[in-house]
C-alpha cells in the first residue's frame, strides 16, 4: 500500500475513535476495507466489536498472528490536525489508528502475496480497558484460528521514524485498574464539626498512597501508583459526602501487584477510622506483563536491519498491555515503533509522524515473512 492510501486510512480512523467494545464504526470500517482486499484464500471471523482474519498459506505448516489493538481513550484531542475526532471527548491518543493502518497495509500485502503458512490478523478491542485480549484468547473464534507464534507492536513518540526497539524478556509491567469510593457525611461549609469531607479524605489518600511504592516496597522492586482522576462533591459551598479516585498500579514483578493491593486494604480499614467513612475498592481490569521470547526478538532484531531499519534495544517499561496475556499462552514478542511525537501516549496532543507507517507496515509484512521460514 502506498504511503498516500495508508494515511488516508490512518486520517479515517482518527476521525472515529471509540472506547473499549464500543468499536462499532471501526469494526465496520476496518469490515469494509477488509472486504475489497478479500479474495478466496482470506476468511474472516467477528468477535464482538473486533475482528480475526486469517489468509491461508499454500502449504501451511503453522500459523503466524499479528494482533493490533482498536480502541481509544476519553481524551479531549488538543491537536491542530484538520482530520480532529469527531467524537467529542474521545481520542486516538495512544495510537491505535496507527496499529490498525499497520495491520491493514500489511494484510494487503500478505494476501497479494500469500505465504506458505497461515497468517491471521487479530483486530482486539478494548486494550485500555476493560480488556480484550483474555477474553478473545478464550474464544471459539480465535482458538479455531490459533496462532503457534504471535507479535505485535506499539508506537512509540520517542523514538525516531526508521528505529525499532524491543528487548528479550520483560518489556512492559504488570498492572492493576484501581477505582476507591468514599462515603462520608456532607453538610453545610461552615459547619465542618457536623459532617465526615470526602474531599479531605480522599485528596490524603492520594498523598499517603504514594507511600505505599516509597515505604512499602523493596526499593529493589519497582512500582508506580498513578491516580489519573479524582472526583468529590457537587457544589462550592457544601461539604463532599462522596469521593472517586480512578487509577492504576504497575509492578515489575507480578507478584508485587498482591503486596500493593494488600497495602492499599490496610490503608483503607485505617482511613476508615481516622475519617468515620466507608471505603471500598475495586481493581477492574489486570494485565499480565508483556514478556518477549529471545528467540524471536533475535529474529526480529537481525530481519529488520537487513531491510535498512535501525534496531535499537529497549529497556523495560511500567506501561501495560493486555497483550501480555497472548504471549503468556503462545510464543512470540511485541515491539515499539518509532513515530516521534512532540507529546507523549496519553496525551491529547499525540501527533505520530505518518512517515512511520510505511516502515510499520514493511516491517510487519518482513517479520511475518521471517516467522513463515
Ligand atoms: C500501552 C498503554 O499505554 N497501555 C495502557 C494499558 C491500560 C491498562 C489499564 N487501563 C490500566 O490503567 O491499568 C497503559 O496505561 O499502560
Amino acid at each position: 500500500m502506498e504511503l498516500s492510501d495508508l494515511q488516508t486510512i490512518r486520517r479515517e480512523l482518527h476521525q472515529i475513535p471509540e472506547l473499549g467494545f464500543q468499536e462499532v464504526k471501526t469494526q465496520l470500517y476496518l469490515l469494509e476495507k477488509i472486504q475489497r482486499m478479500k479474495k478466496s484464500h482470506v476468511e474472516f471471523q467477528k468477535w464482538k466489536t473486533g475482528l480475526i482474519v486469517r489468509v491461508a498459506g499454500v502449504n501451511a505448516s503453522k500459523t503466524i498472528g499479528f494482533r493490533c489493538d482498536i480502541d481509544a481513550l476519553p481524551i479531549n484531542e488538543q491537536t491542530n490536525y484538520p482530520f480532529q475526532s469527531i467524537h467529542e471527548g474521545r481520542m486516538h491518543a495512544c495510537g491505535h489508528d496507527f496499529h490498525m493502518t499497520i495491520a491493514l497495509g500489511a494484510l494487503q500485502e500478505i494476501i497479494e502475496n500469500p505465504l506458505n503458512d497461515h497468517v491471521v490478523f487479530i483486530f482486539q478491542p478494548a486494550e485500555e480497558g476493560p480488556g480484550g485480549a483474555l477474553p478473545m484468547l478464550q474464544s471459539e473464534e480465535l482458538n479455531k484460528w490459533k496462532p503457534d507464534v504471535i507479535f505485535a507492536l506499539h508506537i512509540a513518540p520517542d523514538l525516531p521514524v526508521g528505529t525499532v526497539s524491543s528487548k528479550p524478556g520483560l518489556l512492559f509491567a504488570n498492572t492493576s485498574e484501581l477505582f476507591i469510593d468514599f462515603v462520608g457525611k456532607g453538610g453545610h461549609a461552615a459547619y465542618p464539626h457536623l459532617t465526615k469531607d470526602m474531599s479531605v479524605a480522599a485528596s490524603s489518600f492520594v498523598v499517603e498512597l504514594q507511600q505505599i511504592v516509597a515505604r512499602g516496597l523493596d526499593p529493589l522492586e519497582s512500582g508506580v501508583i498513578t491516580i489519573g482522576k479524582m472526583e468529590s462533591g457537587f457544589v462550592q459551598n457544601a461539604i463532599a459526602e462522596n469521593a472517586r479516585l480512578e487509577g492504576t498500579i504497575r509492578t515489575i514483578d507480578p507478584t508485587t501487584i498482591d503486596t500493593v493491593k494488600q497495602k492499599i486494604e490496610m490503608m483503607a480499614r485505617g482511613f476508615e477510622i481516622s475519617h468515620d467513612c466507608s471505603i471500598s475498592i475495586d481493581y477492574g481490569a489486570n494485565y499480565y506483563q508483556v514478556y518477549n521470547e529471545e528467540r524471536f526478538v533475535d529474529l526480529f532484531a537481525n530481519t529488520v536491519q537487513q531491510a535498512g531499519i535501525t534496531y535499537q534495544e529497549a529497556s523495560a517499561a511500567m506501561t501495560g498491555e493486555d497483550f501480555g496475556y497472548m504471549l503468556k499462552e503462545i510464543p512470540g514478542f511485541m515491539f515499539w515503533l518509532g513515530v516521534e511525537s512532540p507529546f507523549g501516549l496519553h496525551h491529547a496532543g499525540l501527533q505520530p509522524n505518518e512517515q512511520s507507517l510505511e516502515v510499520g507496515a514493511k516491517t510487519v509484512v518482513n517479520t511475518i515473512q521471517a516467522l513463515s521460514v
